[in-house]
């Protein structure tokens, strides 16, 4: 999957603007600029009382960048409610005053745009908009789409979904880098939020980020466009590494990892995977430009059916947390850094004192829990164990290492016995 197009512009960072008045919208305007947009979309039909030939000029007459003027009708999502006429009227007035682009909706695209072109020969672009409800369709209806779009006469294409599961995003992706003309193409929501930060390596036209203040679901902030995942840094080149988790969005992983991967001066990006299925998941992104994967809550331990390879390490506790895709075979191969660090961590702070019979209290007894009650363990602690649901496999799984010390079978039982008291009267609490 790599960027072919060649006629196409570099991606553009855009602000969408829903400002309720023209003022409001003058003001976010200029903010935007100072946070870093290139380019500014308003949302005509969120301006309260708009009266077209008194706030559109007061809107063109104080932009600082150029501009993309929306006026989205009920039918196709947006807030405006009016008679058809005068919608398509205003969006004509924006042609006449030169707006920079003008977004039409699919259905009324056709004429409009003819008649624009032949009435106003001005510099304005057309993008050619089309909401997809349900599962993004395959690669090849995509492509029969934009060609209906192209064939309106529009210099843009627009297509938005709203997916169900990430790995519809493949097909977004693949839209974005064969078509040889502009094109504009995203999901909406958290599992869309990789189509946005990922935009500039497949060509998109523009990606959309947010003014500070704006919080919208599946959009990343122009501040985290412009200073955590630099786009502008971005090429077809550029190696997507990110975290499998579910949820994902509070994880400090990609403010952590994409400044380290520029200080190494590796073309790489760390994204927020939000992953509902682990097989989809690694099938379709299957390709070198993914080289490796952090794995978050709730599939550290899941993950290990879908390495080709697992670490003794890994193996032992039972987790995987880092995962590497070989380049000379492809194969994935599932390591655990989470019990070597936490360890380590722990034993530079005791400067010294040995781990070994102390009481080591761990809180939650998952992936994560698990690697670290190993590692503990493997120092000769003591453990005490607070969880809020104690899976019995996870109990299975510590009580395996204890036996390493206590080769006794009905350890396992009596140790079961005084779980269960203890999830009574401790909220949970097992020493080991
Ligand atoms: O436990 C953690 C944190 C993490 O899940 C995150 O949320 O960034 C990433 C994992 O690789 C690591 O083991």
């Amino acid at each position: 999957m790599g960027r072919t197009g060649i006629l196409k512009n570099s991606t553009m960072i855009c602000a969408p603007l829903m400002g309720e008045t023209v003022e409001q919208t003058v003001k976010e305007m200029k903010q935007a600029k100072a946070e870093g947009s290139h380019l500014l979309e308003i949302r005509l039909d969120h301006i309260t009382n708009f009266h077209p030939h008194h706030h559109l000029p007061a809107i063109l007459d104080n932009k600082p960048l150029p501009l993309i003027i929306l006026y989205r009708p009920k039918w196709d999502g947006g807030l405006y409610e009016g008679d058809e006429h005068s919608r398509l009227q205003t969006l004509r007035l924006a042609a006449e005053l030169g707006a920079d682009y003008i977004d039409f909706e699919l259905k009324v695209a056709s004429h409009l745009i003819r008649e624009l072109k032949i009435n106003y020969q001005s510099a304005t672009k057309f993008i050619v908009s089309c909401h997809i409800t349900g599962t993004t369709p395959s690669d090849e209806e995509l492509a029969n789409l934009a060609a209906t779009m192209r064939a309106t006469g529009a210099d843009i294409l627009k297509v938005v979904e709203n997916v169900t599961d990430i790995t519809e995003i493949a097909r977004i992706f693949h839209l974005l880098s064969h078509y040889q003309m502009p094109v504009i193409a995203y999901s909406v929501g958290e599992r869309g939020l990789i189509s946005q930060l990922l935009c500039p390596k497949f060509g998109g036209f523009l990606a959309y980020g947010s003014i500070k203040g704006y919080s919208i679901p599946g959009m990343p902030s122009l501040y985290s466009v412009k200073h955590t995942y630099k786009h502008d840094l971005m090429n077809s080149e550029t190696k997507v590494f990110g975290l499998v988790s579910k949820p994902v969005s509070h994880s400090k992983g990609p403010i952590l990892h994409n400044p380290t991967l520029r200080h190494e001066n590796f073309n790489g990006v760390y994204v927020p995977f939000f992953v509902d299925n682990l097989k989809e998941f690694f099938s379709t992104y299957s390709g070198s430009d993914f080289p490796g994967f952090s794995v978050g809550i709730p599939y550290k331990e899941a993950v290990v059916e879908f390495c080709d390879e697992v670490h003794p390490l890994a193996e032992s506790i039972g987790a995987v947390n880092t995962i590497i895709r070989r380049p000379c075979d492809g194969k994935l191969i599932g390591f655990n850094t989470d019990c070597e660090a936490a360890i380590t961590s722990i034993e530079d702070a005791l400067k010294g004192t040995l781990i070994s019979g102390k009481l080591f209290v761990l809180v939650g007894a998952g992936g994560a829990g698990r690697a670290l009650a190993f590692g503990a363990k493997s120092r000769g602690a003591r453990i005490l164990i607070f969880d809020i649901i104690l899976k019995e496999q996870n109990l299975l799984l510590l009580l395996s290492w204890v036996k390493l010390e206590h080769s006794n079978k009905s350890l396992i039982s009596d140790r079961r016995k005084e779980q269960s008291l203890r999830m009574e009267h401790a909220r949970n609490a097992s020493i080991y």
